[in-house]
């Protein structure tokens, strides 16, 4: 659905974008993580035709985005910061998008009220714009981009300006649009709300992606070797000691009746880890593998 092939963009002499390659599939929500001034905006940008590049490729829908070719059912665009006419209401101006999209007044009207409440926008809706926060232009934003149902959603940082609450209704939203087989090309700093909704995850560096996986391979790649023990009362000291003594136990930290137990190689030792809890007869009441957040795992990548 997404193809990026190759691309490179520089801004008068500074490199941005060296050779970067992603593939996006059809119905897969794609997170697209890098720190700031790494060139994720520059790459939504020429992906919805608005910039120019000196070599690449970017193909949506089939068709090529370099060539102004793109139909508004090929893309819908939430730029980082989305501008509007500070004069117009809301209303005023998803009624503006029907009109120029040839639409007739009847259908812009159920379009636009339906939209509006989507994004929960329906009691400022008749406000200007100039007077809403940038967490309302942001959802006023995301109706535009819903507005002509297109196939795929280039979403750039779509709830950086939006509070709690908010931020739950734009992953609600893009889980909807999943459920519907749209693709969604996410880029974002908020790397909680990426983990609840994204398939696959590339990391861009230096103008190229230098990790990119399934979530849960990257999750599994990046686990750590820490069991987290829970026992329903502070065990006996000679417990600890005698795990210690294990040769592929590496350390361990006792905080009253939790033990965080490091092992050696997960794969090889789990099993014998956990015969030896369950052998000391203590009652545990958990036992968790500690895994990496994304954020960790976007962290050790970027170091
Ligand atoms: N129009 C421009 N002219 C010159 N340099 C630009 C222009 N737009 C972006 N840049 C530079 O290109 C680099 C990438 O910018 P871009 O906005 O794509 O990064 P980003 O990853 O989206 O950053 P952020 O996470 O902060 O939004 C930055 O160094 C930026 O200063």
């Amino acid at each position: 659905m997404i193809k990026i092939e190759n691309l490179h963009k520089r801004y008068k002499g500074h490199k941005v974008l060296k050779g970067l390659n992603i593939e996006v599939n059809k119905g897969e929500i794609y997170g697209f993580i890098g720190h700031n001034g790494v060139g994720k905006s520059t790459t939504m940008n020429i992906l919805a035709g608005l910039i120019n590049f000196q070599e690449g490729k970017c193909i949506i829908n089939g068709r090529d985005s370099s060539c102004k070719g793109l139909r508004n059912k090929d893309i819908g665009y939430l730029p980082e910061d989305p501008k509007f006419y500070p004069y117009m209401s809301a209303w005023e101006y998803l009624e503006f998008i029907g009109r120029i999209g040839g639409e007739a007044g009847n259908i812009i009207k159920e379009k636009a009220a339906k939209l509006l409440e989507r994004v929960k926008l329906e009691k400022a809706a008749k406000r200007p714009i100039g007077g809403y926060s940038r967490g309302m232009k942001q959802r006023l934003g995301l109706a535009v981009a819903m507005y002509h149902d297109p196939f795929v959603y280039l979403l750039d940082e779509p709830s950086s300006a939006l509070d709690p609450e908010g931020r739950l209704d734009m992953v609600n939203i893009i889980e909807d649009l999943k459920s519907q087989g749209k693709t969604v090309f996410l880029s974002t700093h908020i790397l909680k709300d990426i983990e609840r909704v994204c398939d696959r995850v590339g990391i861009i560096n230096d103008g190229k992606i230098v990790v990119e996986d399934k979530l849960d391979s990257l999750i599994g790649k990046y686990i750590q070797p820490v069991y987290d023990i829970e026992f329903l009362k502070k065990p006996e000291k000679d417990i600890s000691d005698r795990l210690i003594k294990l040769d592929y136990v590496e350390k361990i930290d006792v905080h009253d009746n939790k033990f965080s137990i490091t092992i050696k190689n997960v794969e090889r030792d789990s099993k014998n880890l956990l015969r030896e809890v369950v052998e000391s007869n203590t009652c545990v009441t958990s036992i968790n593998l500690r895994r990496n957040s994304l954020e960790e795992i976007f962290m050790k990548v970027a170091k």
